[in-house]
Parts: C-alpha cells; sequence; structure tokens
C-alpha cells in the first residue's frame, strides 16, 4: 500500500477532529510571547474560543471578560514570563480553580518539575502533533468540567442551592485565617425557622421543603458583599458567616433578615405568631480574641447557636447576641 501523504494525513486528522470534538464550547486560554501565542491559535482557532494573553495584566483582563475553561502556557521564548504567569495563576483565587497546562520546548526534568510545581496539571513536550494537543486539551477540559461538577454538587445543599455544611466548615477555616492576616473581626448569624415542626405537621413535609427554600432565597439576598457565606446547617438551621465586618453590621443584616422573612407572609402554624419567623443568634470574633482565649473557629458557631437559644427563650422572631 502507498504511503499516505502528509498533506492527506493531516485532512484525516482534522475531519476527525471535526468529527469528535464538535459539540465543544470552551475558552482556551493562550498565555507566551506573542509570537508563541500567534503561532498557537491557529491550532487551537477552529476548536476552542481562544483568548491570548502574553503578561499577568492580559491575564486579569481577559478573565474579567471571559468565562476561561483552561490555561496553555507555552514555555518558549521568555523564561521569566511562563514562570511569572504560573504564580500569578495559583495566587488568584479565581484563576487557580482554572487547570493550566504547560508546554514545554526544552527536554529539561527540571523545566516540568517546576511547572508541575507551581501547580500545572501536565506538562507537554513539544514537538506535539497539533491535532492530538487539540485532543488531549480538550479532554482536560472535559475532565476538569466533571471534577467542577462534582465538587459544586459534594458542596451544596440539594435543597436550597446554598452551601452544605462540609463547604460551610472549610470556609469557616479559611475566613478564620483571613480574619488573622486582615485583622477585622468575623461574624455568625446562625438561623434557625421558628416553630417549623408545627409547619410540617399542619401543612406537611412538602410545604415545609417549600417553606425552607423560601428561607434560603431570603439569606442568598441579605448577603450582599463577595465575602459573605451562606450556609444550610442542617434541617431548619442556615448559618451565615460575613469576613472582615463589625458586630454592629451583623445586627443590621440580622434585623434585615428577620423583617424579611415576617414580609414573606407565610402562614405560621403556631398561635404565637401570624406569619412564619426566625430566631438568630448572632456572634463575633476579633482577631485578638483568637490568641487572648485561645479559641478555636468551632467557638464561633458555638457561640451562635447558643445566642440562637437565648432567642428563641425570649419569644423567637428576634436576634441575640
Ligand atoms: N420539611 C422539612 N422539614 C425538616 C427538614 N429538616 C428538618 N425538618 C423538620 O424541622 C423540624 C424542627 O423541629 P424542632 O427542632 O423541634 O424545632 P421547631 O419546631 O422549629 O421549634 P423551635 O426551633 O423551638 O421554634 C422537625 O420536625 C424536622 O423534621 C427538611 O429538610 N424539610
Amino acid at each position: 500500500m502507498m504511503p499516505k501523504s502528509s498533506n492527506l494525513l493531516q485532512t484525516e486528522e482534522s475531519a476527525y477532529l471535526n468529527r469528535v470534538f464538535t459539540d465543544i464550547d470552551q475558552t482556551l486560554m493562550l498565555v507566551g510571547t506573542s509570537q508563541s501565542t500567534q503561532n498557537l491559535s491557529v491550532t487551537f482557532e477552529k476548536t476552542f474560543n481562544v483568548v491570548t494573553a502574553s503578561n499577568t495584566q492580559d491575564i486579569f483582563k481577559a478573565l474579567g471578560s471571559e468565562n476561561i475553561d483552561l490555561i496553555l502556557v507555552d514555555t518558549a521564548g521568555d523564561n521569566e514570563l511562563w514562570i511569572e504567569s504560573l504564580r500569578y495563576i495559583r495566587s488568584s483565587s479565581l484563576l487557580n480553580l482554572i487547570p493550566v497546562i504547560v508546554l514545554s520546548e526544552k527536554n529539561s526534568v527540571y523545566e516540568q518539575l517546576t511547572a508541575l510545581e507551581l501547580g500545572a496539571l501536565d506538562c507537554l513536550l513539544k514537538p506535539v502533533n497539533p491535532f492530538l494537543l487539540t485532543a488531549k486539551i480538550s479532554n482536560y477540559m472535559k475532565l476538569m468540567k466533571n471534577v467542577r461538577e462534582l465538587e459544586l454538587v459534594s458542596s451544596t445543599d440539594g435543597l436550597t442551592g446554598l452551601a452544605n455544611k462540609m463547604q460551610l466548615d472549610t470556609t469557616l477555616l479559611s475566613e478564620w485565617h483571613r480574619m488573622r492576616r486582615s485583622k477585622r473581626p468575623l461574624c455568625a448569624l446562625m438561623i434557625d425557622v421558628d416553630h417549623f415542626k408545627l409547619f410540617n405537621d399542619a401543612y406537611g413535609h412538602l410545604e415545609g421543603d417549600e417553606c425552607l427554600k423560601s428561607v434560603a432565597e431570603v439569606i442568598k439576598h441579605v448577603t450582599g458583599r463577595d465575602s459573605d457565606f451562606a450556609a444550610r446547617f442542617g434541617g431548619e438551621e442556615f448559618v451565615i458567616l460575613l469576613p472582615c465586618t463589625e458586630k454592629s453590621g451583623a445586627e443590621k443584616i440580622a434585623q434585615t433578615l428577620l423583617t424579611k422573612i415576617v414580609a414573606l407572609k407565610i402562614p405560621s402554624a403556631s398561635k404565637q405568631h401570624k406569619f412564619l419567623s426566625v430566631s438568630i443568634g448572632v456572634s463575633s470574633c476579633q482577631p485578638h480574641d483568637i490568641d487572648a482565649q485561645g479559641i478555636e473557629p468551632s467557638w464561633l458557631l458555638e457561640e451562635a447557636d447558643k445566642n440562637m437559644y437565648k432567642a428563641k427563650q425570649n419569644g423567637r422572631n428576634q436576634y441575640c447576641l
């Protein structure tokens, strides 16, 4: 049989790529010198939406305007650029969720190890067939999309869409560290729906679930800052974390929450109140308290829980701190 000419082979590979990867609507960011990103763009532009970056400012700008699925960093040409880019990507809380592949020109174990140590998912060596490279990148994108979806499912409460208890534990720990770094207070709100057992008994469990969803929607909307965090703690209990917030700010949020929950006008099943309400415990921690009193992150929630029970004892539909 006659060997296939390289043109014919390329046409077949190209057709194969189009057939197998036509459903891809993903954005690839190419990072490298302008010469290298120009060359790579030609390889990828039929398959992906391509954005290019030749410095960290470009990376930052692209992040603001595009939803990036994968970053391909080419080490060719400028040794400082790729290392600086990887460091920048790793230090950015938004970017470090995006998988990074490094394309290395030197057959240098040291360079590959550096790339992997700086957070690259893989380091591919040049020369690499452009079709194979496209297929590999596409597979990495799919893999990471699945990983992100799994991460989201495992950290989200299925009923309300808020974060779940597991995610709360992780976030509480990172906010605790942030408080120490920023030297600004961290507050927590423990929110418990009043007489919810009576509500379920009177209106049924499904109606009870709808009620929890409505409460969760209000909680989502009162937490306005990017750093505010809300979770379903379990059952009819919710937690809000308010980083870099003074006690007075937490009180304001608690009061807004009380007003907005009653404004839902969900009929209460108890004779005590006309409309469904919540009781809220507020706790606050100053960075210097941690060292002075040797307290741990769980203290913040325990304190909020104690104060929530005080609010219940004082007649519900109120907050205590
Ligand atoms: N519909 C529904 N009910 C739930 C869910 N999780 C917990 N519950 C119910 O919430 C009720 C909580 O009851 P209790 O802890 O006695 O508290 P309460 O009736 O709200 O009374 P107070 O907290 O004292 O105001 C229980 O009946 C649980 O079964 C859920 O996901 N959906």
